[in-house]
């Protein structure tokens, strides 16, 4: 299940488009991506996802996405001026990197990145894109229902602040038709749904092509970077694929309510990871107290402490 409403932003593709994929794969490939053995294309979880060309075996290596291609918070800005303003700033990894994805994105087939920005959907399957009423109507009694409208506030407010604090004293170079709160709300949107932690490299990054793999709950798959062989993003595949099938990493071991918040979707196969928390509590005047605490702690469980009962 996807959810997906319309935002203001100029540029990106259609969410399910794959028109787009051939100039992300050519681009990538004249830039040194080795030949892959995934192509971009319609798929049913997910919209568009990679899928295997060829038959793969359990524990091959895929991917070999060269660090070049990587955006991270200490990408190299096109436009010198606003990467010295945001540098300057000291702001956190995640503004900076929604505005660095604001900036590239605006200058259009003058970015460096355009065959990825084209590639990137122009409404992100995200939480943003909710409004409050939305999230309220749609996660009633969801244990995430909170944590949505806070999200929706953190990124409002955090527009706000960037606004009043830099982007409304150089007006030049933070244009208030580009940076609006639309444009906050997709690049954030795809920061949740696209930006991945490597943990051999340490940091948080945007990988073009990786970032078209779609996740399922059963697969135990994870990106990083490998260090040693050539520098790249790569995957290991967990189980055997055949031509024509949807190759799929983990996204984490989350449970479907973080997926919603996080990517936009809920799985539709089932997710071991879901869990619902049950607050419940021993009456201090039990008769079978003492023995009801025992057996809740050798299960691992806790009581709250008796006089808060
Ligand atoms: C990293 S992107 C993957 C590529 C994406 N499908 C695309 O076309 O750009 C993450 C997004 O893919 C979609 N997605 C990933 N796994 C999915 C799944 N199992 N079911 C439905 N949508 C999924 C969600 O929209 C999510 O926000």
């Amino acid at each position: 299940m996807n959810f997906r409403k319309k935002t203001g932003v100029s540029w990106g593709c259609d969410p399910r488009s794959i028109e787009n994929g051939t100039l992300l794969q050519d681009w990538l490939t004249n830039e040194g991506l080795a030949k892959q053995k995934l192509v971009l294309d319609r798929v049913e979880s997910g919209g568009r996802g990679l899928v295997a060309t060829q038959s793969l075996r359990q524990g091959e290596r895929l991917l070999f996405v060269p660090s070049k291609f990587l955006i991270s918070a200490d990408s190299e800005w096109g436009c010198a001026e606003t990467g010295k303003i945001i540098k300057e700033a000291g702001l956190p990894e995640w503004p900076t990197l929604a505005i660095f994805l604001i900036s590239e994105a605006s200058r259009g087939t003058t970015s460096p990145w355009f065959p990825y920005f084209v590639t990137l959907p122009k409404t992100p399957s995200s939480i943003l894109q909710w409004t409050e009423d939305e999230v309220n109507i749609w996660l009633t009694a969801s244990p995430v229902r909170e944590k949505a409208l806070e999200c929706i506030r953190d990124v409002t407010e955090t527009y706000r602040d960037l606004r009043a604090t830099i982007f409304s004293k150089h007006p030049d170079v933070f244009p208030s038709q580009v940076y609006t709160l639309e444009a906050f709300k997709w690049a954030f949107g795809i920061l949740f749904s696209r930006l991945v932690r490597l943990p051999s490299l340490g940091k948080l990054a945007l990988v073009p092509w990786a970032d078209m793999l779609n996740h399922s709950p059963q697969v135990d798959a994870f990106l990083d970077f490998d260090q040693s062989n050539g520098k790249s993003v790569v995957f290991v595949t967990d189980r055997a694929y055949q031509p024509g099938e949807q190759v799929f990493i983990s996204y984490g071991k989350r449970p479907s309510g973080e997926l919603l918040l996080a990517y936009g979707f809920i799985p539709s196969e089932f997710n071991a990871h879901d869990y619902v928390e049950l607050e419940m509590g021993l009456d201090n005047e039990d008769p079978s107290y003492d023995a009801k605490l025992t057996a809740l702690e050798e299960h691992g469980l806790s009581s709250y402490p008796p006089h808060l009962i």
